[in-house]
């Protein structure tokens, strides 16, 4: 079948009714109101104590190419559900906001904003979609593989999942967030071609089925390549596949520089041991062995509490899929909006449940931590005109339950969100993707080991600041009151 629209525009990558609201704005004259948007989650992922922040390099992408192409409006147009005055609007659209995000790599936590667009109402409203999109997998992965690398100490870790991912952007972007997380390599060819991420890999089962026998599979590849990894469990990994791979490695010697093998079935705490001893023996007590095989952070945390003599992780499907979390369920949520004068009035979205009702205002995140060491004591959300810099001291608290609270003096304050955007303009210059996962490494390291364990993490504190906090009880009291009042 022929393609209708032959572009590939990301521009429409948007849910119908954010163009449907874009679309009464623009009726009603309001399209530049100005507007702010933050995003955040409600709930930590995989119940981890942080969050890995991944997907501001494609954020950028997305913004630098947000016109609506010509097959776009065509799109449009033969929908006719558009007036001509707004596709004239559409044709001449261009990003005009400022957004300020976490930078990746950076540690982020429930209920803060980690990005947020300030501009006109229309171009606030039309990105919601892609941003979403963006973060909420790029950031579950990167979260996932941060707790795969917890467990794996300095083992090597690699990214095997491309076969599984949910479709091809999945995987490369999955790819990325995986190594600012901590992995160390990818088996994806196009990663490594875009984005510079160390490509390795073994080889499959196949080739010893082609053969038909471990030993003129490993001899036929030994002739091709260096560095090999044999892959020793297609028939039985103790009487053919280790054996085969050493006797290759023998007969081949310097020339194909034996690596090690890779296990991929069976129980891996018994085999390691097994071949660990069998390549010992034989003179190759530096060859590595590779594991794979529906590993994650809990299986790799069992096997090495079983003393599996492993050394390199191939880690698929549990990862690029998110396999026991697939959403990290950010949102996206109005908290200002000019009003008549064109000032920004704060404003709420309500719910019964108190940890649902989103907190007014445009805001920054402050990373408080300790002076002399460093050490993480909290993140503290202030409105945009506070500056806890200027504080001797500040006084942090729960949102919810107050009494949990404490003074922190002697403290360093870093914003979290930084500008991205101005105006429409690109104000940043994105990290070489090596620093960021360095950057991630040493925000990792300041963060206390209670927040960072694997299993029932301390929660890190999240506290409003005294202004902040007061705003939201105004801002509540006062949408109650108008409720009260209303007579239908
Ligand atoms: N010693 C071990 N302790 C804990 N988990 C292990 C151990 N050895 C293997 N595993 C894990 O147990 C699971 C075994 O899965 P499964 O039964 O599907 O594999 P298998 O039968 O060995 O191999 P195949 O892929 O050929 O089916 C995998 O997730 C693997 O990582
Ligand atoms: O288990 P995962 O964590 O998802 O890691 C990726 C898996 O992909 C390969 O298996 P597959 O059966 O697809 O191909 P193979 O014939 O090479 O084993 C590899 O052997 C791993 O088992
Ligand atoms: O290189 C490997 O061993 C590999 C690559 C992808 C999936 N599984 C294994």
């Amino acid at each position: 079948m022929g393609q209708l629209y032959p572009d590939d525009s990301i521009t429409l990558h948007t849910d119908a009714y954010e163009l449907s609201m874009i679309q009464t704005y623009f009726e009603e004259g309001i399209q530049n109101k100005e507007a702010v948007f933050e995003v955040f989650f409600r709930k930590m992922p995989f119940e981890n104590g942080y969050a890995v922040f991944a997907g501001l390099e494609r954020i950028v992408h997305y913004i630098e190419n947000l016109t609506f192409s010509k097959t776009d409006i065509a799109y449009l147009i033969d929908s006719g559900n558009y007036t001509d005055e707004f596709i004239d609007y559409l044709k001449n659209f261009k990003f005009k906001g400022t957004i300020r995000s976490a930078r990746e790599g950076e540690l982020v936590f429930e209920n803060e904003p980690i990005l947020q667009v300030e501009g006109p109402l229309a171009d606030a409203q039309l990105i919601e979609t892609a941003l979403l999109n963006i973060i909420n997998y790029q950031t579950l992965i990167a979260t996932k593989a941060a707790r795969i690398r917890s467990v794996a100490g300095d083992d090597a870790l690699m990214e095997f999942g491309s076969r599984r991912a949910q479709e091809l952007d999945a995987a490369l972007w999955g790819t990325r967030a995986a190594y600012i997380g901590g992995f160390n390599a990818t088996s994806n060819m196009r990663a490594g071609k875009i984005f510079g991420i160390p490509v390795s890999g073994t080889h499959a089962h196949a080739l010893v089925q082609t053969y038909k026998n471990d030993y003129d599979a490993f001899k036929a590849y030994a002739e091709t390549h260096e560095d090999c990894v044999f892959l020793v469990d297609t028939y039985d990994t103790i009487k053919s596949g280790v054996p085969s791979a050493i006797k290759v490695a023998k007969e081949m010697g310097d020339k194909i520089n034996f690596q090690g093998v890779r296990i991929d079935s069976g129980d891996m705490a018994y085999l390691s041991k097994r071949v660990r001893q069998q390549l010992d023996e034989a003179g190759f007590p530096d060859a590595k062995i590779y594991a794979s095989n529906d590993l994650d952070e809990k299986t790799i945390m069992s096997l090495k509490m079983q003393h599996a003599k492993i050394d390199v992780w191939g880690v698929g499907t549990k990862l690029i899929t998110a396999f026991d979390q697939p959403a990290l369920g950010a949102v996206y949520k109005l908290v200002a909006v000019a009003n008549d004068k064109g000032e920004l009035e704060d404003t709420i979205k309500l719910s019964n449940n108190a940890e649902k009702v989103s907190t007014p205002g445009r805001k920054q995140v402050w990373r408080i931590t300790r002076k002399d060491d460093g050490k993480s004591e909290g993140d503290y959300l202030t409105l945009v005109d506070e500056d806890p810099r200027q504080e001797e001291s500040l006084y942090m608290f729960h949102p919810q339950f107050t009494y949990i609270n404490k003074t922190v003096t002697n403290f360093d304050a870093r914003a979290i969100l930084q500008p991205i955007y101005e105006e429409g303009k690109l104000v940043y210059e994105l990290p070489e993707l090596d620093e960021i996962r360095e950057f991630c490494r040493q925000n990792l390291d300041a963060l206390w080991p209670e927040y960072k364990r694997d299993l029932n993490p301390e929660d890190y504190p999240v506290d409003l600041s005294q202004e902040c906090w007061d705003n939201k009880a105004r801002i509540i009291k006062e949408v109650h009151d108008y409720v009260r009042q209303l007579k239908f």
